[in-house]
C-alpha cells in the first residue's frame, strides 16, 4: 500500500522547514491570486485576451476577479522591469507556472504595496511543493532589494516589446517614451452620458464631453448606469461619432459596430442608425448594450467589406478592426498578443473596408474612418490614399476643444496615451473624415 504523502519524494514535509511551504494539508490557495495566475497562463502562455480568459474564471466573488484583474493588469504593464528584478534572483529558468508566480509575487511586493509576508506566503502556496522554497528565497529577495532595482531599470523600453518601441519611435520620435509612460497607469473610467443625465458624485467633465471618473471606480455601481443612462467609453473613443455630428432622421450607417459605444451615441442623436457586425457573440453584447439604455438602432450582422443594403446613407462611422495598441492602458494585454505581422494584415482589411464604405455614401454624405492604433500603417497611411469619390473634410479646431494640437496638418486627428496627461490621458485614436463628391 502506498504511504500517505504529500512530498514528491514519498516523505512526509518537514514541519520546521524553512521555505514557508506548510507541512500537513496542502494549503488552500489564495483565490485571488489562483485567478490571477490563471488570466496571466491564459494571456502570457496561451495568447488569449484577458478578458476572454476573466469570462472563462469559474463562477467566483465579483471582488476576487477585480482583485485579480489588477494583479495581472499590474504585472502585464511593468513585465519587463519584474523579469528584470527577478533576473539575478534566478540561477536557471523556472517552469513557465513559477515564472508567472514570481512575477505575480514581485508585483504585489513593488507595486500593488501588499504586506510581504502576505505576498511570499500566498505565491508558495500557488506553486507544486518542489518549487517553494525557490519562491519562498526568491521573493524574500525581491522584497528586501526590488524597490531599489526597479528605481534603477529603463522600465519605459523594458515593460514595452521591442517591435513596438522601434515603431513607435519611428512614428513618434522622442513622444515613445511618453507613451510608454503612459501605459504603466491604471486608466480612469470614462463614461458618455445620455443627454440630460446628472454627472455622477466625483466625475470631472472633460471639454469634449466625457465624463472621467478615478480608476478603479466599479461602473455597475453607478446609478447612471444602473438607470441606463450611462456607457464605458474612452474619451478618446468618443470623438469619432461626434465628429461624424449626425443629425436626427439622417440614415447613418456604423459598420463594425459592437460592442455598440459608437452606435449608442449614433443613436442618441435620433439619427436612423444601421450598426453592422460580423461577430454573431458580439452581436449579443451590441443588442444587450442598446436595450439596457434604451436605444433604437437596426442591428445587422454583415461584413462591412460587402454589406450593401441597395441604398445609401447620409453618414457612415468606419470604426475599423484594428491591432488596438491605442488601448494599451484598458487591456495592458495586447502587447503580448499581438505580434508584428499582425500590422499590414490588418492594414490590408482596412483600405477595402473603407473603399466599400465610399461605395455606400450617397452624394455629399460624410465618413469617418477611426482606429484604436498607435501604428501609422492603421491610421496615417489609409487616410493619405483614400479611395476614389471620398474628399478630405478636415477636423476642425473649434470640434475637439482641447485637443486642438491633435489635429494634423491634414485635417486629421491622431491621439495618444500621453495627451491630458493631467487629466489622466487618453486611448490612441486616429481619425480622418471625408466627404463624397456631390
Ligand atoms: C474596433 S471594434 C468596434 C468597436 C465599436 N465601434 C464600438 O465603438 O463599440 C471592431 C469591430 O469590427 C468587427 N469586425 C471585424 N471584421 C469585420 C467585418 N469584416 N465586418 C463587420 N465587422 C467586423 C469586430 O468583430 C469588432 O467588433
Amino acid at each position: 500500500m502506498k504511504s500517505p504523502s504529500h512530498s514528491p519524494q514519498g516523505r512526509r514535509p518537514d514541519p520546521r522547514r524553512a521555505d514557508g511551504a506548510r507541512p500537513g494539508k496542502p494549503p488552500a490557495r489564495n483565490p485571488t491570486r489562483v485567478a490571477a495566475l490563471a488570466l496571466l497562463t491564459a494571456v502570457l502562455e496561451r495568447h488569449r485576451p484577458m478578458e476572454e480568459a476573466l469570462d472563462a474564471l469559474p463562477p467566483s466573488d465579483p471582488r476576487d476577479r477585480a482583485a485579480a484583474h489588477r494583479i495581472a493588469a499590474a504585472v502585464l504593464r511593468r513585465l519587463g522591469s519584474l523579469d528584470a528584478v527577478l533576473e539575478p534572483f534566478l540561477r536557471r529558468e523556472p517552469p513557465p507556472e513559477v515564472r508567472q508566480v514570481l512575477r505575480i509575487g514581485a508585483a504585489e511586493l513593488l507595486l500593488l504595496a501588499t504586506p510581504p509576508h502576505a505576498a511570499v506566503a500566498s505565491c508558495v502556496d500557488l506553486v507544486p511543493r518542489p518549487f517553494a522554497g525557490l519562491v519562498n528565497a526568491v521573493l524574500r529577495k525581491v522584497g528586501a532589494e526590488g524597490a531599489a532595482a526597479l528605481e534603477d531599470l529603463d522600465g519605459e523600453r523594458l515593460d514595452t516589446p521591442g517591435w513596438l518601441w522601434t515603431a513607435w519611435h519611428k512614428a513618434y520620435g522622442p513622444g515613445v517614451r511618453a507613451i510608454a509612460r503612459a501605459h504603466r497607469l491604471p486608466a480612469p473610467l470614462d463614461l458618455s452620458l445620455k443627454a440630460g443625465t446628472a454627472l455622477p458624485e466625483g466625475a470631472v467633465l472633460l471639454p469634449t464631453g466625457t465624463v472621467r471618473l478615478p480608476a478603479g471606480t466599479r461602473i455597475t455601481e453607478l446609478p447612471a448606469f444602473i438607470e441606463g443612462a450611462a456607457w464605458a467609453q474612452d474619451a478618446a473613443a468618443a470623438l469619432p461619432a461626434r465628429l461624424l455630428a449626425a443629425r436626427a432622421g439622417e440614415r447613418v450607417a456604423d459598420l463594425c459596430a459592437a460592442p455598440g459605444g459608437k452606435t449608442a451615441q449614433l443613436a442618441a442623436t435620433g439619427a436612423e442608425v444601421v450598426a453592422v457586425e460580423r461577430d454573431p457573440t458580439r452581436i449579443l453584447r451590441l443588442r444587450e448594450n442598446l436595450a439596457r439604455l434604451g436605444l433604437d438602432a437596426r442591428v445587422v450582422q454583415g461584413d462591412a467589406t460587402e454589406w450593401d443594403p441597395g441604398h445609401r446613407f447620409d453618414a457612415i462611422l468606419l470604426d475599423a478592426p484594428c491591432s488596438a495598441t491605442g488601448t494599451i492602458r484598458r487591456h495592458p494585454d495586447v502587447p503580448y498578443l499581438k505580434r508584428p505581422t499582425d500590422i499590414p494584415t490588418l492594414a490590408g482589411l482596412q483600405g477595402p473596408m473603407l473603399a466599400h464604405a465610399a461605395k455606400l455614401l450617397a452624394p455629399g454624405g460624410r465618413l469617418v474612418f477611426a482606429t484604436c492604433s498607435l501604428q501609422p500603417e492603421e491610421g496615417e497611411a489609409q487616410a493619405a490614399n483614400p479611395p476614389a469619390g471620398l474628399l478630405p473634410d478636415p477636423i476642425r479646431a473649434e470640434e475637439v476643444p482641447g485637443l486642438e494640437g491633435a489635429i494634423t496638418p491634414e485635417g486629421w486627428l491622431r491621439t495618444r496615451p500621453d495627451l491630458w496627461e493631467e487629466h489622466g490621458g487618453m486611448d490612441g485614436f486616429f481619425m480622418a473624415r471625408f466627404r463624397a463628391a456631390e
